[in-house]
């Protein structure tokens, strides 16, 4: 081939080697923009787009002393469940409350550490039902105490405490037909402030919190700010039902827990036939306008809850949070078998699971464990799944033996049923 050929035959591989590597450049740049513009759209600037290592290397140790405050009807008895169980596994004594406040902190009144039972102090774990009195619980649980509780969305919240507490709370029971639209239509004409169990029909988050449920922040917006900043200076996490595995993995962050640490069953759910399927847009506005204190208390901590996520980084949370769903779903077929299905109290062989019934309107459902099955494996199930009332009398009790007070010994299967129960302590525990 002539020179100048050979030449231009070189000129041009080289201009199209430039050209495919020009090519693939602007190949990879736009692929990255694409990416990342998917990306950013997912994960608005706020959220890392990898996880952040986490902030406790070198590791620190799993924290021991959490007060959880337990507010009504917003999972809170799952988390009591993981808090308990967890208090077992690391020998921790759990505050329950006197036999005269029955499962409960003598709710509604203030908190006192009287109410705590002698052979549970001083304790490591609190989270039993109570209304909120930060200066008591000061004085109960020592310091270095991470204090969490969990809010739930109101207009759902109001749904299941109006189902729950139809029988015990005047306000509810005085409406026709037990109908929470007609309740919602006219609360004014049901409600009477100052009543026995008024607080389970408006505001009941504020008033757990330790609030004035009877504020309006239409009224009286810096009522509302006042008790937000109170609630963010003692409560180092507000959790949010409606994201429970979040929750928890912020929780087992917060407290250098381990991921199989907030391992935990549902607990204390409706059946589908005793909750209504899906709340009416109206209705929920309504709801929400009732209980305006907590509605407010609500959309606040749900914002600082996701700017909590942020920060830890939301793709890390999400992972753990699947994580965690499916080591709970594994851990749930090991104990209930392969299909576990939450059932009514009725279909419920096993007594100490057997969960208390408000009304014979309302089903709260439970697990059962397999027949036939024994053993410190079948323990661990037992307790996941061990409503508030069966676990509580039964860490009681254990814990009074283990101080010395003389009690029947009490395996913990094969114990006899517990005995009546009733929700919530009646009559002269007025509030
Ligand atoms: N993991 C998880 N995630 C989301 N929601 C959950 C969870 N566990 C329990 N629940 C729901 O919480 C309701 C029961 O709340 P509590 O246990 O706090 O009730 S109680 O005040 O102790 O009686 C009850 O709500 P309703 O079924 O609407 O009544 C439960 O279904």
């Amino acid at each position: 081939m002539p020179p100048i050929l050979q030449r231009l035959q070189q000129a041009t591989k080289m201009l199209s080697r430039r050209k495919i590597l020009l090519l693939v450049l602007g190949c990879s740049t736009l692929s990255l923009l694409i990416h990342q513009g998917a990306q950013l759209s997912w994960y608005p600037k706020l959220f890392p787009l990898s996880c952040p290592p986490l902030q406790d290397s070198p590791p620190r140790p799993k924290h021991m002393t959490v007060a959880f405050l337990k507010t009504h009807k917003t999972a809170g008895t799952t988390v009591q469940n993981i808090l308990f169980r967890f208090a077992e596994r690391h020998n921790l004594t759990v505050a329950l409350p006197h036999p005269s406040c029955e499962h409960q902190f003598c709710y509604p009144r203030n908190f006192s550490a009287h109410f705590v039972h002698p052979a549970t102090r001083p304790p490591h774990v609190l989270a039993s039902h109570l209304r909120f009195d930060r200066a008591e619980l000061q004085r109960l649980m020592p310091p270095g105490t991470v204090y969490v509780t969990i809010l739930r969305e109101p207009a759902a919240m109001f749904e299941s405490l109006f189902s729950y507490y139809n029988q015990y709370c005047p306000a509810f029971r005085r409406v026709p037909n037990a109908s929470l639209e007609a309740f919602l239509r006219a609360p004014e004409a049901y409600y009477r402030a100052g009543e026995h169990f008024a607080m389970f029909a408006h505001n009941t988050l504020a008033y757990d919190l330790g609030g004035d449920n009877e504020r309006s922040p239409r009224d009286d917006a810096a009522y509302l700010a006042g008790l937000i900043r109170q609630v963010e200076e003692v409560f180092s996490l507000v959790m949010i039902a409606e994201y429970f595995d979040e929750s928890l993995v912020l929780l087992r962050r917060l407290l250098a827990w381990d991921l199989d640490d907030v391992l935990y069953a549902r607990l204390n759910s409706r059946a589908a036939s005793s909750r209504l399927a899906a709340i009416p847009a109206a209705l929920a506005r309504a709801a929400r306008a009732w209980n305006a204190l907590d509605a407010g208390l609500y959309d606040h901590f749900n914002a600082t809850f996701w700017r909590r996520v942020a920060r830890a980084g939301r793709a890390c949370v999400e992972r753990e949070a699947r994580e965690l769903r499916e080591a709970r779903e594994r851990l749930l077929r090991r104990c209930f078998g392969d299909e576990p299905v939450l059932r009514p109290a009725a279909q419920i062989r096993t007594k100490q699971l057997q969960p208390w019934q408000p009304s014979r309107k309302v089903d709260i459902m439970g697990y059962d464990l397999p027949s036939g099955r024994a053993g410190p494996a079948t323990e661990a199930c037992l307790k996941l799944a061990m409503p508030e009332v069966q676990y509580s009398s039964y860490l009681l009790r254990k814990q009074k033996r283990r101080g010395g007070v003389r009690v029947r010994p009490e395996p913990v299967l094969d114990n006899p049923p517990p005995r009546p129960i009733r929700a919530l302590p009646r009559g002269h525990l007025g509030h």
